[in-house]
């Protein structure tokens, strides 16, 4: 059968994959080099290239390189994360406290993508019945640039343990503007082969076989030949 759209190389195939199993999240193994103009730029565009509801293209993107505005971030991080930390007692507050969850100051460039929620204006094809589909798109953007990093070799950690109100004051953000994803992005010295989470005991990945249901929830296939390639 002559497939037309079948038309990525094996090594090109296995690049993507690579890309999306070697991606991690990065918080501690951040270098200082800054980021040369060009791949910073590739990085962006690969964003800029996401899918988007009635192609919204809701983004935007604030490249944070001042100490002032990383030190009024990391001041929201440190009460966020002490607040947070009052969630875990014993044995496991100890090991939350143990994280390394953000790499505010040590990455050479924090970004900040955002969600304008009213680009497009009042009727944005795709978004009529679930409102929340410009937030969905710009996550899409998030992980294109993500992706893309990895393929440059740059890390990028998501600092979410943050005031999002306050983040929107610090980057001056207008009312319709939704500060979605801050990163910290940067050369590495190295990127793990798990996820940190995993290898500090904190949470495992999840075996898949017990994610794919079959026509309704909770009905396991019965597609054998299926399950015995999900459990590898
Ligand atoms: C929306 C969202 C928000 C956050 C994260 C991720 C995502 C998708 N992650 C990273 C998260 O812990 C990480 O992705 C998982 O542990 C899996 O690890 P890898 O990304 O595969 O390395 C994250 N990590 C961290 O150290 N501090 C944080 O605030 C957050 N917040």
């Amino acid at each position: 059968m002559h497939n037309s759209g079948h038309d990525f190389s094996d090594d090109e195939r296995a690049g993507l994959y690579r890309a999306i199993y070697e991606r991690r999240d990065v918080r501690s193994q951040f270098l200082p080099d800054p980021i040369p103009r060009p791949v910073l730029a590739r990085l962006l565009n690969a964003a800029h290239h996401a899918p988007s509801v009635g192609f919204m293209q809701p983004w935007d993107f604030i490249l944070i390189d001042s100490p002032e505005i990383r030190e009024q971030v990391l001041a929201s991080f440190n009460e966020e994360n002490a607040k947070a930390a009052k969630n875990y007692t014993g044995e496991r507050q100890q090991t939350y406290r143990s994280l390394k969850l953000q790499g505010i100051t040590e990455s050479p460039m924090n970004l900040c993508i955002t969600c304008n929620r009213s680009r497009g204006g009042d009727h944005v094809l795709g978004r009529n019945s679930v409102v929340e589909m410009d937030l969905f798109s710009t996550c899409l953007a998030v992980q294109n640039l993500w992706l893309a990093a990895r393929a440059e070799g740059i890390g990028v950690g998501w600092v979410s343990i943050i005031d999002q109100s306050r983040l929107a004051s610090i980057l001056n953000l207008p009312e319709n503007v939704y500060p979605l994803a801050y990163l910290c992005l940067g050369y590495v010295s190295e990127f793990l082969d798990k996820p940190e989470l995993e290898t500090k005991g904190w949470r495992s990945r999840l075996p898949l076989e017990g994610l794919v249901h079959s026509n309704r929830w909770g009905a396991e296939p019965d597609d054998e030949a299926l399950l015995e390639q999900l459990r590898r």
